[in-house]
């Protein structure tokens, strides 16, 4: 049995539309433009105090301002219910089902809060598939430092271990963990596919269990 670890933003689920209508709700608040979509998307990968700091600097406001914190905790705030706009990305969960059938253990390495990512978890019925999930919050570090990574790798418990993600911060974790990276490249990355480290890339998640089944193959045999 091997050890599959997802990502979660940009690479699970696409949840972009949400964080784009929470931060524009705590834009408005604070008196401040709204953004378009695609300027929030580029925000996402960091976890909420990052976002949030980019939200205020593309705002023209002080990222380390007084309002910092005020808007990290209403953020945090409506983030909890921020699931309404949120889909799987095509062939997710047929691809779950197929690696779980199989017996890989899964979980989720995410910069996003632990309540939030849970709430979309049960919402689009995916919590099931996940033994251990780990959260933006639930560490000291976040990614891409290396320790909430590999604290999920410990908790599952499996060998060989795949991380599969979309971004640069994804690549860069899974690199200093040590653990083979799996590139979803239809999610919130911003650098061209050939400049992330990665064993594999794949476009649509029907490919995955065969992916995954190739990649195990040598340490199998
Ligand atoms: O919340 C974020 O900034 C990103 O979350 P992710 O780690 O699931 O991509
Ligand atoms: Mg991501």
């Amino acid at each position: 049995m091997a050890t599959l670890i997802f990502d979660l933003d940009g690479t699970l689920i696409d949840s972009a539309p949400d964080i784009h209508a929470a931060s524009n709700t705590v834009l408005v608040e604070e008196g401040l433009p709204p953004m378009a979509l695609p300027e929030v998307r580029s925000f996402i990968g960091r976890g909420v105090p990052h976002l949030v700091a980019c939200l205020l600097t593309a705002a023209g406001q002080d990222p380390a301002g007084p309002r910092h914190a005020r808007l990290v905790a209403r953020f945090t705030d409506i983030y909890e219910d921020a699931v309404g706009l949120t889909v799987p990305y095509p062939g997710v969960v047929a691809a779950l089902e197929a690696l779980a059938a199989e017996g890989h253990g899964l979980g989720i390495c995410t910069n996003k809060p632990l309540v939030p990512a849970q709430a979309v978890l049960r919402h689009l019925d995916l919590a099931r598939f996940f033994t251990v999930v780990t959260g933006g919050d639930s560490h000291p570090l976040k990614k891409p430092d290396p320790a909430p990574l590999l604290a999920t790798r410990d908790a599952l418990g499996g060998n060989p271990d795949l991380y599969i993600g979309d971004s640069e911060v994804d690549a860069e974790c899974a690199h200093r963990a040590g653990l083979t990276f799996l590139l979803f490249t239809e999610g919130y990355r911003k650098a061209p596919v050939e400049t992330l480290p990665h064993a594999a890339a794949f476009r649509d998640f029907a490919e995955l269990p065969a992916l995954v089944a190739r990649m195990l193959a040598p340490a199998a045999g």
